[in-house]
């Protein structure tokens, strides 16, 4: 038997086209006016660059707009929080993205908390994070929820599996593992000082990968018919999970890349239609 292939790419494409569709409804109703994504990029990390560009290029292909805020490596937490308080005040601003890391003399978690809540597209405020942990109304952090945008696609049932969740950081491992207890999923979250790791792994209906290692994840620690979900990703397009023995063995897999990464963006963008809508159209 053959593993089913959780196409993220596919599934970014057909989403792509519904919000293309809600975007010129916006125009013609909102006299022209479009949600606009407003990305930060502090620093001259090539790759964080690259991911940059490619969701402003997310934005362009749904005829969405996106205006790109790029701040020197030696930027101060001061002068971070006084660009996002400029967005947040910004009226025609309707999603922010604060891309990670930022430089290390920047406290990270205060800029991100000061990215007011309906504008939280990438979901990465602790307000939230708490929300949406607590199964309030709140823009999902686009990882984990274009995570579980793929399983519900594929109608991949949660309630009453056994996840486990391999990483805990705070835009990956621990909201996913969050939502994926929000779906009744029994959920066991692994990190760097996690015993028997395998172990816990061959326990695992599902298994999440957000390690940030190259192929740690081997398959061997993965149980036959287990739904696999690599969210690694590293250059030559290889991600946290060993793959390639696992196809035939598995109930369903995301491919790197073409799997999760897609819906990150699809996600991203997803969520700042929402909000645009929601400010320009009072929907
Ligand atoms: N496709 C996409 O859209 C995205 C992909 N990514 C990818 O996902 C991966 C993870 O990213 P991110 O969460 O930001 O990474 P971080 O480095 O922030 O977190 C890694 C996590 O893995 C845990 N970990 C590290 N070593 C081990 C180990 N030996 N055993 C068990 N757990 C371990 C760490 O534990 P501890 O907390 O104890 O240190 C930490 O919680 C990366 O490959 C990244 O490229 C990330 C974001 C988006
Ligand atoms: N605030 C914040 N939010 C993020 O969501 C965020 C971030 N910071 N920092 C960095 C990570 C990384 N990330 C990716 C997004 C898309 C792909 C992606 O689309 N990858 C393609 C391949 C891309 C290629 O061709 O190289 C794929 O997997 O198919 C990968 C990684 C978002 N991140």
């Amino acid at each position: 038997m053959s593993a089913l292939l959780l196409d993220g790419k596919a599934l970014a494409a057909k989403t792509e086209q519904e919000l293309s569709a809600r975007i010129s409804e916006l125009k013609s109703d909102g006299k022209g006016q479009t949600p606009i994504l407003a990305t930060i990029l502090v620093g001259d990390d090539p790759a964080s660059a690259t991911y940059v560009r490619m969701k402003g290029n997310a934005c362009e292909r749904i005829g969405m707009e996106s205006v790109k805020v790029e701040m020197p490596t030696e930027t101060t937490t001061e002068q971070l929080l006084a660009k996002i308080d400029e967005l947040n005040n910004n009226p025609n601003v309707h999603g922010i993205l604060l891309q990670h890391p930022v430089p290390e003399q920047i406290d990270e978690r205060a800029c991100f908390d000061a990215i007011a809540l309906q504008k939280d597209v990438d979901g990465v405020t602790c307000l939230g994070f708490g929300r949406m942990s607590m199964g309030e109304k709140a823009y999902g952090c686009a990882t984990p929820k274009g995570i579980m945008r793929i399983l519900e696609a594929y109608d991949i049932e949660l309630a009453g599996k056994h996840a486990v969740v391999v990483g805990r950081s705070p835009i990956l491992g621990k909201p996913m593992a969050m939502m994926l207890l929000g779906a009744n999923a029994t959920v066991t979250i692994c990190h760097s000082r996690t015993k028997n790791l395998a172990d816990h792994i061959r326990q695992a209906d599902i298994v999440v990968g957000a390690v940030g290692r190259p192929e740690f994840i081997k398959a061997d620690w993965i149980k036959d018919g287990a739904v696999v979900i690599d969210a690694g990703y590293h250059p030559g397009g290889v991600g946290d999970i060993e793959l390639a023995p696992l196809v035939e063995r598995v109930a369903a897999y995301t491919p790197v890349p073409g799997g999760v990464g897609p819906m990150t963006i699809n996600t991203l963008i997803y969520q700042t239609v929402d909000s645009g809508e929601k400010a320009i159209a009072g929907k």
